[in-house]
């Protein structure tokens, strides 16, 4: 049976770390890290999402705002806020909640965040920079994961890495992520084929948004096995990830679970990667 990895228990772990730097930041050098989210619309998802990241904000000592605009904000208003948000010196962080309404094109929005301020890691530079291994600010999903394997004691390097799922803000970065941390990486499609694929993997690592897209059987025993996966039950509310869990959880040597696993740690490094962009802020070496 797996051991479960408690991403919850994680994440509060990394809060509590930032909140520490916080503390010093804010007496050394008077410094306070500042969050600005921006939520278009009335998504209720992104509304539950949104209030998670202010009050991670708050219990670790940022300033936090939050921007709403109807859903009908035009995409040249959105634009005008975001620059509006880079120019603003208390502004360390700037996050333009996906999805955006269909007619603003979110390539747009994103590139238009400074990328030292895109605290997402979706920039194009800071997407590009991951690619080339260099510094740059990094997604904080996959972040997430990559910390959630440090604390378990899984080292990528040597072993097979398999991520289902390639979208720009999990399944790519994260690939990226193992790899330059030297794993063997496959990154598959959803219409792979997945219980071949998987059934390699020491690290899987499943973001497709499909529910319990990966069966239990598949799994080889004794992996590592990360659901990125958050998918609501239409029969009772309900969360439940991309993996069969119990069934995956009889092969697997660790598994996070749905919710309390990868969804805590997002948030977690979204936290981290503002308190690095009001450190940098302050120019080099006067950390
Ligand atoms: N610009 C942007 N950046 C994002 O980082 C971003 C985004 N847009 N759009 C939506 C996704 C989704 N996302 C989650 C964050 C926390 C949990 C989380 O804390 N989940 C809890 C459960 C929450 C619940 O019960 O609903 C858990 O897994 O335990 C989940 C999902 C960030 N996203």
């Amino acid at each position: 049976m797996a051991q479960l990895i408690d991403g919850k228990a994680v994440a509060a772990r990394v809060r509590a770390e930032v909140k520490a730097e916080v503390d010093r930041l804010r007496a050394e050098k008077g410094l306070v890290p500042g969050l600005a989210v921006v939520r278009v619309g009335e998504d209720p998802a992104s509304k539950t999402y949104v209030s998670g990241k202010k009050k991670a904000a708050e219990e670790v000592g940022f300033l936090s705002w939050e921007h709403h605009r109807d859903s009908t904000v035009s995409q040249d208003e959105l634009l005008a806020l975001v620059r509006r948000l880079n120019e603003d010196p208390a502004v360390h962080g700037v996050l333009v909640q996906l999805p955006l309404p269909r007619h603003i094109d979110p390539d747009v929005i994103i590139s238009a965040v400074r990328p030292e301020k895109d605290v997402d890691g979706f920039h194009p530079l800071n997407a590009g920079n991951l690619v080339l291994g260099r510094p740059a600010t990094r997604a904080c999903t996959p972040l997430g994961v990559m910390r959630l394997l440090e604390e378990i004691g899984c080292e990528p390097a040597g072993k097979r890495a398999v991520v289902v799922g390639r979208s720009n803000i999990v399944g790519k970065p994260m690939a990226l992520m193992l790899l330059q941390r030297n794993a063997t990486v496959t990154l598959c499609h959803s219409k792979s084929d997945l219980p071949s694929e998987v059934s390699r993997a020491d690290i899987l690592v499943v973001a497709a948004g499909v529910r319990e897209l990966v069966k239990g059987a598949w799994i080889k025993p004794g992996a590592v096995v990360i659901d990125v996966g958050m998918n609501r039950k239409e029969e009772d509310g309900k969360l439940v990830g991309d993996v069969e869990f119990q069934a995956a959880a009889e092969r697997a040597s660790f598994i996070t679970p749905v919710p309390g696993g990868v969804g805590p740690m997002t948030i977690a490094m979204l936290i981290r990667n503002t308190l690095e962009a009001a450190v940098r802020g302050l120019g080099p070496s006067s950390a």
